[in-house]
């Protein structure tokens, strides 16, 4: 069928066995051309094909409402909800969102990028369902990666104590993005093996009733003995434990075993689980064969050979630069220990767990419990690297507050992929790190101008030892500027004058540096002579530098790719305030108070003008004199 005539996923529920594989078989065709030319989550919607068609046969979306825990994986039920024809568009610039979104169709009921929400959400749909005695099936679908965070637990502890009707799909493919790891992995592997118990009472059970006259004894007894037989193949039947009727482990690539399951799931009162088990990248040989996560989430690739298109010698990503540096100094320093909360890939740590395999812990999706082991690390000596995106982060702000800096514990954390991130979009963006980071007591907060400054501040993180210290750094690659040969320390809270000027002073750091020497250049050109200051430290501020240029009265605009709402220029504003210049002229660019669609960074930026134009314009404002002089 034409996916592209698709306007509503009805007409799924009239279709039989064979037909929702042709449907299937079609979809997968569709996601690998598509997705080779735009990029995106290939390898979970691979995976999810078949599960989805089930599901809209199954069930009556919006009517029942399906929860896609992440939403990386949600890209098939959006082509069975009408929208196949927007994904030429997806992730882009006012494009299809890579995530649900109730703006873009009503099937979206619940909108995700984090993880391990949708059970919580789900109760809160049923118990809203209830009291409004409505009739329909609430339908979170979880992964196993996303079941290891820690709000996923909290749910099915409530879930099941309440005994709400809802069914929850575990969609288990042994991956997060990388393998998955944690007890609860494990548990799982050996529910994927459980079918054989059932295999095995028959058989012993047969076997029992032949024996002669005390046969039939025996097996009566072993019957009633099910439930320990049961608890020895099958571990502590978990989610039957916390009050959910486990159903499978069953194929979640085939019609008859997920039709089966998900009708017996909608009979069946309470809680159901349905642990469905999949293969991510199903389909498509270099997404399917993927063991370490390269396709989880991709950029265009050659669809015959499954080649990464990429641009030719590019600098290093920031990740590696960042994770590779403390590999090297971990070599001499054996108190280092790294850590990440599921995103070893991303955070480029596959060689440092390699060389360290005893100091890199990934502990699955739980931010939380992350920053706390960093804490019980460095109470005991040790220098924890805390590798997290800075979006990611948000899940860990008490841990940072109340384990790390109240009791002023020598943990560095990397936040990686600060700033806008581009195609993630709204839920990814990493904006607002400074302000919830800044107002911290013991925080040294910093950002890098460039990929060597960066490995002089990761050396000055590891080096330091008078509380936690963080460093921003953005996604992607560097600048590919030389290298220093010797690594050296930073004084904390010293800023860099870039570029001299008296007329008016720019103060900015990471990113926004190349944009604000363009502009001082401009400006030049007009015979405004702009300073530009690298303010590498957030926290604390270079007050010194910052007395000197606010006693002279020269205006001061502040830029950071970062919410402005208690971002760095807050600071500033803040500083001046308590420093006595009243009178200083201070503007202010960065993020306004809205979140940030996907896109491009280039387009993003121009969107809310972050842009050397923007700062040429704020500064011939701030100097008008000048401005005059030149008529
Ligand atoms: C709170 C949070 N931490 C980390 C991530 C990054 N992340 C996105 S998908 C993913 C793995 C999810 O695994 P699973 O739920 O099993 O889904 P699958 O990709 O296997 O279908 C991770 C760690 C996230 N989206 N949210
Ligand atoms: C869905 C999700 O949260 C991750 O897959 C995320 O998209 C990874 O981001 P990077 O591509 O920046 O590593
Ligand atoms: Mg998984």
């Amino acid at each position: 069928m034409d996916l592209l005539s698709i306007t509503d996923p009805s007409f799924v529920k009239k279709m039989n066995v064979h037909e929702m594989e042709q449907l299937s078989a079609e979809i997968r065709k569709f996601l690998i051309e598509k997705l080779s030319v735009t990029g995106g989550h290939i390898g979970p919607n691979l995976g999810v094909v078949e599960l989805t068609v089930a599901l809209h046969h199954c069930f009556t979306s919006p009517k029942d409402k399906f929860l896609w825990d992440v939403g990386h994986q949600s890209y098939v039920h959006k082509i069975l909800t009408g929208r196949a024809d927007k994904f030429d568009t997806l992730r882009q610039y006012k494009g299809l969102c890579g995530f649900p979104k109730m703006i873009e169709s009503e099937h979206d009921v619940w909108e995700t990028g984090h993880s391990s929400t949708s059970l919580s959400a789900a109760m809160g749909m049923a118990i809203a369902r209830d009291l409004k005695k409505e009739d329909s099936h609430i339908v979170p679908v979880i992964g196993d990666g996303a079941l290891t965070g820690g709000m996923a637990l909290e749910a099915l502890n409530h879930i099941g104590h309440e005994k709400t009707n809802m069914i929850v799909i575990l969609n288990d493919n042994e991956m997060s993005i990388a393998p998955n790891v944690g007890a609860l992995h494990n548990m799982l592997g050996r529910m994927r093996t459980g079918g054989k118990y059932n295999k095995l009472k028959d058989e012993l059970e047969f076997l029992l009733k032949r024996i002669p006259a005390v046969g039939g004894k025996v097996a009566s007894t072993a019957e009633r003995m099910k439930d320990s037989l049961k608890y020895m193949f099958v571990p502590g039947m978990f989610f039957e434990e916390f009050g959910f009727t486990y159903l499978g482990p069953i194929d979640g690539h085939s019609f008859d075993d997920l039709i089966k399951s998900l009708e017996q799931a909608k009979r069946t009162e309470g809680p159901v689980l349905v642990h469905v088990i999949t293969k991510k990248g199903k389909g498509y040989k270099p997404a399917e064969s993927d063991t370490v996560g390269s396709w989880h989430g991709i950029g265009p690739y050659k669809m015959e050979t499954g080649d990464i298109i990429k641009s030719k010698n590019e600098p290093p990503a920031w990740s590696a630069l960042v994770s590779e540096t403390v590999r090297e100094i971990a070599r001499t320093d054996d108190r280092i220990v790294a850590i990440t909360p599921a995103m070893p890939v991303g955070s480029k740590l596959l060689g440092f767990a390699e060389e360290f395999p005893d100091r890199m812990f990934d502990v699955g999706i739980a931010e939380q419990h992350a920053a706390t082991v960093a804490a019980g690390l460095a109470t005991q000596g040790m220098k924890p690297f805390l590798a997290i995106y800075s979006t990611f982060l948000q899940r860990a702000y008490d841990q940072v507050v109340h384990d790390i800096c109240r009791p002023n514990l020598n943990v560095f954390i990397g936040i990686d992929r600060s700033g806008l991130v581009g195609a993630d979009g709204e839920t990814h963006q990493g904006v607002f790190d400074i302000a919830f980071l800044r107002h911290l007591p013991n925080m040294v907060l910093m950002m890098p101008k460039d990929e060597n400054e960066g490995r002089h501040m990761v050396n000055t993180a590891i080096h330091y030892n008078d509380g936690p210290i963080a460093m921003r750094f953005p996604r992607g690659n560097g600048l590919g500027v030389e290298m220093d040969a010797e690594m050296t320390t930073i004084p904390i809270g010293s800023w860099e004058v870039l570029r001299e000027g008296t007329d008016a002073a720019i103060l900015t750091f990471g990113t926004t540096i190349p944009m604000a020497l363009e502009a001082a250049s401009a400006l030049a050109k007009r015979g405004i002579e702009v300073k530009v200051v690298n303010a590498r430290f957030i926290k604390p501020l270079d007050e010194e530098m910052l007395d000197e240029l606010l006693d002279r009265n020269i205006p001061v605009l502040t830029i950071e790719e970062a919410v402005l709402e208690g971002g760095f220029g807050s600071a500033v504003l803040e500083y001046a305030h308590e420093s006595g210049h009243h009178g200083a002229v201070i503007e202010r660019m960065g993020i306004p108070d809205q979140f940030i669609e996907h896109g491009s960074v280039d387009k993003l930026l121009e969107e809310i003008h972050l842009t050397a134009e923007e700062a040429i314009r704020k500064i011939t404002l701030l100097v008008p004199e000048k401005q005059k002089k030149r008529v």
